[in-house]
């Protein structure tokens, strides 16, 4: 098969299982012809094939090959594929695909070689399925966690078409962003030691025409530190009933990171990494390799002969560290699930939002947020929105009076922000800064404490409903008054038919959910 391409990473050729070998990317696309279940098992130890779910469909092929090899035509040697199920299901201890693939071909024994054959094969195409089902949704979550302009993603290891039978799962959600515009560009950790995220994912990427840059993983926190990055996105290898999710070496301190920076750290994988039979991640079997993977690079020695060495390939990250997992079926909100998590944000906040006629005053329809508020998920994901709009461009938020101090804070605290409150009169001790403005209905006035805001400060100004704008607009002569720069403003709620975005040009407002008109 040398010199042919694969359509997908893995297949079956008349008796035998074909695969990339991902050992001799870049540099050299070398297809493997693998005649017995010794020289596969080698193949997924080796990592020529990896990635849980092409280990998982490895594993089902491997099964096929074995009835194949211990049939005579008329009776298998049911024994003899057993032995080999065993050792292909132990070839790796992490990923449960693996053992998935072997159990659930090994059901067809009964149906002797066609039938094992059969049920391999159409896992493959399932899989394609599955990929194209959880990217589409994944690439819909993050549209809706991010700002409205294409994304810088950062993502680890590989989880491309090397490692499933078709787009991949984490980056076959970035590339289906790829192809709705929304990608400015992909950061690729390296992935130490045996930098699938170096060789492959940067292959696959260059393939796909999706700008990226590579990083060393330690690179990959200060990214974050320094606004470049609004969303990871990884894989998975398993993922115990509570959401904790073991996957590359290297992703808990992903999720750490992301966490700290207010960043969605976003899991996808298909139904089959998930394990119903382990209710946390403390269970999962994290495989341990060798030490020349470490103490050598490029095959040079680097460490000091005989160095001893922690090798762990895979780490577990808790639940709480991440925003959503996203399976070919649902979306699962580890810290909680409720009817308020589906849908796209501006529908959440709609669904959340009632207005209400004549209130404070006859002709005005109030925007009642009440409802948003009373949902902490959703004031957390508008936190990150709102932040992630701006990532990079502030270093400070204002949040006006009232309803605009819970938002204010949730933003503050997703992005590890300082706040200040731009607050009615009477409520600050001074030396303040002071600014009149109109409002839809009447006057009103609004201070800051002069010192709050350092000179040369980017400020992101945060509040609930865009109306008008004149308290926006009067908020940002606050900041500009103590010698710091409005970046833009943050609102969940725009009345377009108020204008108020007119008044505040040039400077950007973001809006989580624009209403047509109010008054
Ligand atoms: C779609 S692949 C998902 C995971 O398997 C992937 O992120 C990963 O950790 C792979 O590890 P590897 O050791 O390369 O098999």
């Amino acid at each position: 098969m040398a010199g042919n391409r694969l359509t997908t990473s893995l297949g079956w050729d008349d008796g035998a299982v074909v695969a990339v070998d991902q050992r001799a990317l870049p540099h050299e696309y070398r297809l493997l012809r693998l005649e017995s279940v010794e020289h596969l098992v080698e193949a997924i130890r080796s990592l020529a094939i990896r990635g849980a779910p092409a280990i998982g469909l490895a594993g089902a092929l491997g099964v096929a090959l074995s009835v194949w090899r211990h049939s005579d035509g008329e009776t298998v040697d049911v024994r003899a594929v057993h032995h080999d199920a065993t050792l292909l299901a132990e070839a790796r201890p992490t990923a449960v695909n693996l053992r998935w693939g072997v159990s659930r071909a090994l059901r067809r024994l009964p149906d002797g070689p066609e039938g094992v054959l059969a049920e391999a094969l159409a896992m493959l195409d399932e899989d394609a399925a599955t990929n194209r089902s959880a990217a589409g949704r994944a690439a819909d979550l993050v549209i809706s966690l991010t700002a409205d302009r294409p994304a810088r993603i950062l993502t680890h290891c590989n989880t491309g078409r090397l490692a499933t039978a078709a787009v991949g799962t984490a980056l076959g959600a970035i590339l289906e962003l790829a192809g709705r515009g929304r990608v400015e560009e992909v950061l690729v950790d390296e992935t130490r030691p045996l930098l699938q995220g170096a060789r492959l994912t940067t292959w696959e990427l260059g393939e796909a025409g999706v700008p990226h840059r590579l990083c060393v993983d330690a690179a990959a926190a200060a990214a974050m530190a320094r606004g470049l990055v609004d969303c990871v996105l990884v894989g998975a290898d398993r993922i115990a009933v509570n959401g904790d999710v073991a996957n590359k070496i290297g992703t808990y301190g992903l999720a750490l990171a992301a966490a700290r920076h207010g960043v969605p750290f976003i899991v996808v994988a298909p139904e089959s990494t998930c394990d119903p039979t382990l209710a946390d991640g403390s269970g999962i079997v994290l495989e341990e390799r060798g030490p020349e993977e470490v103490t050598g690079f490029g095959g040079v020695q680097v460490a000091p002969a005989r160095s001893a060495v922690f090798n762990p390939a895979f780490d577990v990250t808790p639940a709480e560290l991440i925003t959503a997992i996203v399976t070919e079926r649902r979306v699962i909100r580890p810290q909680g699930d409720g009817d308020g998590d589906r849908g796209s944000l501006a529908e959440r906040v709609a669904a959340q939002t009632r207005e209400v006629a004549d209130f404070p005053f006859p002709g005005v329809r109030f925007q009642d947020l009440s409802g948003v508020y009373a949902q902490p998920r959703l004031v957390r994901d508008l936190a990150h929105a709102l932040a992630g709009a701006y990532r990079g461009r502030f270093d400070h938020v204002l949040a006006v009076e009232a309803r605009g101090f819970l938002l204010g804070m949730a933003v503050a605290q997703a992005s590890a922000k300082p706040l200040t409150l731009c607050r009615k009169p009477g409520k600050l001790p001074g030396p303040l800064h002071t600014v009149s403005y109109d409002l839809e209905y009447g006057t009103d006035t609004l201070q800051i404490q002069r010192d709050r805001i350092p000179p040369d400060a980017r400020v992101l100004v945060v509040d609930d409903v865009l109306a008008t704008g004149g308290t926006l607009a009067a908020a940002e002569k606050l900041v500009t008054a103590g010698g710091g720069r409005v970046c833009g403003h943050g609102v969940v709620l725009e009345i377009a038919a108020l204008a108020g975005r007119r008044r505040l040009y040039p400077s950007q407002v973001f809006a989580v959910h624009t209403v047509g008109g109010a008054k």
